[in-house]
């Protein structure tokens, strides 16, 4: 399903999981180069990224992390399995909830609730003290989850965005239904595999890490590589690489730019003990939070320390600077 905005074959295509009225939606929106292009609704993470490795989209834009309810593990295991992508761009949408059903329906007669299991996650504790035996049915999306109720779903409401009033002919049955009213949804912009861009000072390096199953103390050796660099993690998650029991992948998100020395020194120390690192790509923070470190692991400080050693190599006087 394309939205036909526009058929030039000029523009741009930009995947996005719909349909319209999504938070994805939302996020594209923010996306400045995207205004103006093909914006192309899709029905989960995995055909998003198809569509960019393959080439019928240029971009598309995923949800990758929520304030509530964490890493999204559909998106951190389709970024481990599809290869080729990068990350480009991230942007924050606040996320919060309405419970919606078919014109007439009261809150009492909701036995089965629609929704995106994300969003399911984020507002049980409405759900449990408002409809303690609802059952739950998973939607690929949140407006999916309302515009089913009038393609024969057996649910009685659904758990959407608050604009989905403007979208579907639906009962309002609550409001602020989200546990959270400060939850805060990341989604990234992500691109076939392209150069690193540059660096700007408020820049993220995201990664996708495995550690030998066979030695013990790995995981704080690779912890060791960012904290002896001076370099913040803000995520690190653990997903299951799904061969065996007891084997893991981590992702991580780590402040600073590859093109920073001691982020790519650590990127290194990493890649020396790891069977398998996905580098998924470094690219301006949405808080724009500018990124500090001491002195000790500046740009200058690394590149000191290794024209000193070229030099002693060379067979270079030493010198008291
Ligand atoms: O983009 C949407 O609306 C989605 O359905 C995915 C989602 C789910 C929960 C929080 C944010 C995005």
């Amino acid at each position: 399903m394309s939205d036909s905005r526009d058929n030039s074959a000029a523009r741009r295509t930009y995947s996005y999981l719909g349909p319209a009225g999504t938070f994805t939606e939302a996020a594209l929106a923010q996306v400045p180069e995207a205004v103006g292009q093909n914006w192309h609704s899709v029905n989960n993470v995995g055909e998003a990224l198809d569509d960019v490795v393959s080439g019928r989209s240029d971009a598309a834009v995923i949800a990758i992390e929520n304030s509530v309810e964490g890493g999204v593990s559909a998106t951190q295991d389709a970024l481990a399995n599809i290869p080729g992508i990068r990350i480009v761009g991230e942007y924050l949408v606040p996320v919060n909830f309405v419970l919606v059903a078919r014109p007439g329906t009261t809150l009492d007669q909701v036995r089965v609730v629609n929704a995106h299991p994300v969003a399911y996650g984020q507002c049980h504790l409405w759900l449990d003290a408002t409809l303690p035996s609802h059952e739950h049915i998973p939607a690929s999306s949140n407006v999916a989850a309302a515009s089913t109720l009038f393609n024969g779903s057996i649910a009685d409401a659904a758990i959407a965005p608050p604009n989905i009033v403007h979208h579907y002919d639906v009962e309002l049955l609550a409001e602020n239904v989200g546990d959270n009213p400060n939850a805060v949804t990341r989604f990234v912009l992500v691109s076939r595999t392209v150069p690193v861009q540059g660096r700007t000072g408020s820049d993220k390096t995201s990664l996708i890490v495995e550690l030998p199953s066979d030695e013990s103390g790995t995981l704080l050796s690779m912890l060791e590589q960012f904290s002896t660099r001076g370099v913040n993690l803000s995520l690190i998650q653990s997903r299951p690489i799904g061969d065996a029991l007891g084997r893991y992948r981590f992702v991580i998100d780590a402040d600073g730019h590859i093109l920073d020395e001691r982020v790519a020194d650590a990127v290194l120390g990493v890649k020396r003990f790891s069977p398998n690192v996905i580098f998924l790509g470094s690219y301006p923070r949405a808080d724009k939070l500018q990124i500090t470190h001491e002195n000790r692991y500046s740009n200058e400080v690394f590149v000191e320390a290794r024209d000193w050693l070229r030099g002693l190599i060379a067979g270079e006087p030493e010198t008291d600077s």
